[in-house]
């Protein structure tokens, strides 16, 4: 662009030399007043096109790095008994089935800026009218609409209305992506320093001579007494072509581009009027492109081409006729071109075509430059000027108002055959002409503000309106969520901080429970078995254990043999009554735990649902193979089904080692846990006949002194008793009272064997299944020290998934709490950021709505 040159500078000086006709100057000062006009608005608009640059970019990052824009709509709220201006029904693209009722306000300002914001509507004071809406469309998205140019609108809201939350904000993102590439555009084309102004009219009405004229040449677009030019034809400056002369022949399939000479044809200057005035010509195709030196004379009052401070290029456009009337239309419809000078015969006024070609394209440009020529040719000026405005008043009244400025009458052939005289210069033009050209380049500069600056200022404004609807919307949506996150938080939170107190407490309980169950059973089995265990010793049976009937010494083998077994079944019985007592502490201490659960665990979490099943304790899995448990498994130790146990000796049924050294304090029990058979002598245990007689006689003997007495003092008896022998009178009784003693001996055992069996044989029990520790009996025992152990081993496996089952269902719900309440703060954060965001960009949009605010 040009550079501005203020008007008290010298090289302005030097450009103009207008004459001192005071319409001229009138019109130079209004120009440099318009010019200045310009480019503080354009400076302005550049600004605000920056600053909505820099805030659609950040609205495209914060979509992608922070918060998925949601994309709303806005419906008729379903209850129609209030409908109320401005209340809608808020839904969004990607969840469009709950909606929100919301006010809509949308106000416009004295610019008809729209100011567009959502507020949550508040039912309490729906009495109130909320703030009124313009129309529905100020609902609607101008700009960043997402249609998916799949036809009708509606369609594609329904389409939209089934995509993702991503996926919309992907489409946002492009729609916003192409908002920034149009804003560079739109900057770009303020600051573009040309202008271009279409010249048409009526077929012959001296349209090219017009353009000779205010290009200083006499002859560059041909002129004729007959219709001439068949093709649109841009003139401009040479400068734009390094100086130099020539015809562009624009291709019509490739967009021109003066770089890039593949995309037209060079002809010489010389040629132009073959080329413009070819019958053949198609009036659709694009124009020729002329670069034209200025003339070299009256540089003090240049051209139009180039006038200091934007560079205009003329189009001469065909004649309008029937045919050309579209084509002409279509092309002064092009954004480019900012002033259509209409050029009229004053001797025919204004022709049909021309009526028409105004009407068309008075909608896009409602000020036409006009230019009534050939008035030199008019006798009656007056009459021919009243009559031309009054036509004018009728098609085009804004160009009326401003007749002034937009009407000239002039004598284009006058000026343009000037050119032709060597003496001539343009300060001889004539001071009519001077003041249409002031009053061309004035209004070529005010319609670049509208043509240029337009656009831009349209564009940026609806894209704020979006950006404003898209925000303001977007803070409904995040204040939503972040009330929603919040009462989240205050519902969690204490329920969590109260579980997290009572983890401990928790555990302790569990811990507690879990041993304290664990030793009670451990110690009422180590108790009661220990109990039963000594019964069994004195050879005593259980309760509901029979005592099998003495068959005689004949069946005492087998009797010890059954005796045995009862007395092993009386252990499995009280085995059995320890599981069942172990069963009724674990129940218990179940139900404690579920109590443990019900005081911890928050009132929602569902409890457990496993029936405690104390059946199902001490029963053999393994060997169940899956088959369901039915009624009470007594498994306990089997002792009666055990061999090794079951097993008879012979000291069970006389114990002579327990008589023999019954005297000692040693206890006779093996101090480690012995077969039963090792309680025998080896030597002895397989002589039942001769030694086995002498051993029951001798048992006899020691039990028939009314006290059990050991094998050394009978020894010594029996030393004595040889002694004795030695007397005559001794020797002669010895033998028979022997004899007679041995028998008593035998007969007594003999009588006690029903009662000296069980004995014998709970003794040896009690004693393979006892054993001492330490220096005293009884310290521990490995059969109730066993059993103790895997009757706690059960209470704990029971205890332990019980407590596993509610440290589970505890760190479950735990966990559960501690991420709803870790997400409900991360959203509540994140909406928090994205409302104090999006209130800035609210605050942003205002902020350049007021730089916008130009009138044009
Ligand atoms: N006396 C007089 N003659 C003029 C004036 N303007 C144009 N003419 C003459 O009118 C004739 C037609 O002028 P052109 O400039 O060729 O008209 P045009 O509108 O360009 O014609 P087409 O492009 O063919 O429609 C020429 O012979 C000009 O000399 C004028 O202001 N006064």
């Amino acid at each position: 662009m040009q550079p501005y040159i203020p008007p008290s500078s010298p090289a302005f000086e030097k450009e103009s030399h207008i004459g001192l006709e005071p319409a001229s100057i009138q019109a130079r000062i209004a120009g440099d007043a318009v010019v200045r006009d310009y480019e503080n608005k354009q400076h302005q608009l550049s600004e605000a096109i920056d600053a909505t640059k820099y805030l659609v970019a950040d609205l495209k990052n914060f979509n992608t790095d922070e918060w998925k824009i949601r994309y709303p709509h806005f419906n008729q709220p379903s209850d129609t008994a209030r409908p109320g201006a401005g209340r809608r029904a808020l839904t969004f693209a990607d969840e469009p089935s709950s909606s929100t009722n919301v006010v809509v306000s949308s106000v416009s300002n004295e610019r008809r800026q729209l100011k567009r914001s959502v507020t949550l509507l508040d039912e309490s004071s729906l009495t109130e009218e909320p703030a009124s809406v313009e129309s529905s469309e100020s609902e609607d998205f101008s700009i960043l609409q997402l249609d998916l140019n799949l036809g009708a609108t509606r369609h594609a809201k329904a389409l939209i209305s089934n995509l993702e939350r991503s996926s919309i904000s992907a489409l946002l993102d492009n729609r916003l992506s192409a908002a920034l590439d149009h804003l560079n555009l739109l900057h770009a084309r303020i600051h573009d320093a040309h202008s271009r102004v279409l010249v048409t009219g009526d077929l012959n009405a001296g349209k090219s001579t017009f353009v000779n004229a205010l290009l200083r040449h006499s002859e560059v677009m041909p002129t004729d007494q007959q219709p001439l030019t068949t093709r649109f034809v841009e003139v401009v400056s040479a400068r734009e072509n390094n100086d130099v002369e020539e015809v562009h022949v624009l291709d019509p399939d490739t967009k021109y581009d003066p770089a890039d000479p593949s995309t037209y044809t060079v002809v010489p200057l010389e040629d132009l009027e073959a080329l413009a005035t070819d019958m053949d010509n198609d009036p659709s195709a694009p124009p020729l492109r002329v670069f034209l030196r200025e003339n070299s004379v009256g540089t003090s009052n240049p051209s139009i081409l180039h006038n200091g401070v934007v560079d205009i290029s003329l189009i001469d456009a065909p004649g309008l006729n029937r045919d050309s009337i579209k084509t002409t239309a279509n092309f002064a419809r092009q954004e480019e071109i900012d002033v259509v000078v209409f050029v009229v015969s004053a001797a025919n006024h204004f022709t049909l075509s021309a009526k028409e070609f105004i009407w068309q394209a008075g909608h896009e440009k409602a000020h036409l430059f006009i230019v009534v020529n050939r008035f030199d040719q008019i006798k009656d000026k007056e009459r021919c000027r009243r009559a031309v405005m009054e036509q004018i008043k009728q098609l085009s009244p804004e160009t009326y108002d401003d007749a002034k400025d937009l009407v000239h009458f002039v004598d284009s052939a006058k000026v343009a055959m000037g050119f032709g005289d060597e003496d001539s210069s343009a300060d001889d033009m004539d001071s009519a002409f001077l003041y249409l050209e002031q009053s061309l380049r004035s209004f070529v500069l005010v319609n670049r503000a509208k043509s240029k600056l337009g656009p831009a200022q349209n564009y940026t404004t609806h894209l704020l309106a979006d950006v404003e609807l898209l925000a303001s919307a977007n803070c409904v949506v995040a204040t939503q969520e972040r009330d929603v996150a919040l009462k989240e938080i205050d519902r969690v939170k204490p329920e969590l901080d109260r579980m997290k107190r009572g983890k401990d407490s928790l555990e302790d309980g569990l811990v507690s429970e879990e041993e304290s169950v664990t030793s009670a059973a451990m110690a009422d089995a180590k108790l009661s078995l220990r109990t039963a265990l000594d019964r069994v010793g004195r050879g005593e049976l259980a309760e509901g254990v029979q005592m099998p009937v003495y068959p005689g010494l004949l069946g005492a083998w087998d009797y010890a043999h059954e005796v045995r077994r009862a007395l092993l079944s009386s252990l499995d019985s009280a085995v059995r009554s320890v599981e069942d007592s172990s069963r009724g502490l674990t129940t218990d201490a179940v139900k404690t735990i579920g109590g443990l659960g019900d005081r911890h665990l928050p009132a929602d979490v569902e409890r457990s649902k496993r029936v405690f099943n104390s059946n199902a304790m001490f029963f053999n899995h393994s060997s169940a193979k899956g088959r369901r448990i039915s009624g009470r498994q007594y498994v306990g130790l089997g002792l009666a089904g055990n061999s090794a146990l079951s097993t008879v000796s012979v000291s069970d049924i006389f114990d002579l080692q327990y008589h023999l050294f019954l005297s000692d304090s040693v206890p006779s029990e093996s101090p480690k846990l012995s077969p039963l058979k090792d309680l025998i002598p080896a030597s002895m245990s397989n002589e039942v006949s001769g030694i086995g007689a002498a051993s029951l006689a001798l048992g006899a003997f020691s039990m028939a002194g009314g006290k059990t007495v050991a094998l050394r003092t009978l020894l010594e008896g029996l030393v004595q008793l040889s002694e004795l022998a030695s007397n005559p009178v001794v020797r002669k009784w010895a033998g028979p009272a022997v004899g007679a003693i041995a028998v008593g001996a035998i007969a007594y055992v003999v009588y006690e064997l029903p009662r000296s069996i069980p004995r014998n044989v709970g003794r040896h029990i009690r004693a393979e299944l006892l054993i001492t520790s330490g220096a005293q009996e009884g310290d521990e025992t490995p059969f109730c020290e066993a059993e103790a152990e895997r009757i706690g081993r059960e209470v704990r496996k029971v205890m332990r998934l019980a407590a596993w089952d509610l440290r589970e269902r505890f760190r479950a719900a735990l966990e559960v709490r501690n991420e709803i309440v870790r997400q409900s703060e991360e959203t509540a954060e994140r909406a928090s950021r994205a409302l104090e965001w999006f209130t800035e960009v609210e605050q942003r949009v205002d902020l350049i709505r007021g730089q916008l605010g130009l009138r044009l």
